[in-house]
């Protein structure tokens, strides 16, 4: 099974999204940090990967970036504790979790669902499978994202609020997490900007000499 997860982008059923996990960044949005995760989906249509680019909705002028560490699922995994959860996790990815900002503050205000600020196509640009065995969730993973060059972002893993397994066996007590599924895990603070014609980069770093990284840019039209 483990093998193709590797093509998890054209098996993956549903990719559920972590919000304000790192206080930080909860705080630089003016949110209160959570009691407990929550969550938030996007559809398997907004994943890009490079050389595709993002496309910002052609009636936005700009949107956010986050970057956050993705959680490919493997078993099936429905109500587990997290020693389960840890055994259900296939690999990771570097994900970037798009984001309308605009539109997102105009739904929170009208107590209205996220799903076009966070959906919209292209908002889900990943990096390839990395395999479970290079990262140890006893460590901590650095990711960092620059605009045009300038860094952005630079958060590690540890700052979570919730652990990857806390995620797991939180959303499973509710939604079945199934064979090819991503978590994206919530972003650490920095997040701001990107226009059309912008060139973003972002790496996550992790022990054993991990080191991945990505570019991709924003369409210029
Ligand atoms: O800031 C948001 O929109 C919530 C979120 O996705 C995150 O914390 O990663
Ligand atoms: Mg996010």
């Amino acid at each position: 099974m483990a093998g193709t997860l590797k093509n998890f982008r054209s098996i993956c059923k549903k990719i559920i999204c972590i919000g304000r996990n790192y206080s930080e960044h909860a705080s630089e949005l003016g949110n209160t940090v959570p009691t407990k995760p929550m969550i938030f989906m996007k559809p398997p249509s907004a994943f890009v990967a490079p050389p595709n680019e993002i496309q910002i909705p052609s009636e936005w002028d700009e949107l956010h970036h986050e970057v956050e560490l993705g959680v490919i699922i493997d078993q099936q995994c429905r109500n587990v504790s997290k020693e389960q959860a840890e055994k259900s996790i296939g690999g990771y990815c570097l994900a970037l979790d798009m984001t309308g900002r605009k539109i997102q503050d105009q739904l929170k205000k009208q107590g209205h669902p996220w799903l076009l600020a966070k959906g919209f196509d292209t908002s889900c640009p990943c990096g390839d499978f990395i395999d479970k065995n290079q990262i140890s969730l006893s460590s901590s993973v650095n990711i960092w994202l620059s605009v045009n060059g300038k860094m952005r972002q630079n958060g590690h893993t540890r700052d979570m609020i919730f652990s990857v397994p806390d995620l797991i066996a939180y959303i499973s007590k509710y939604i079945t997490l199934e064979h090819g599924d991503l978590i994206l895990t919530g972003t650490p603070a920095g997040v701001g900007a990107v226009k059309r014609g912008d060139q973003i980069e972002a790496g996550l770093n992790g022990d054993n000499n991990l080191k991945y990284a990505m570019k991709i840019n924003v369409a210029s039209k």
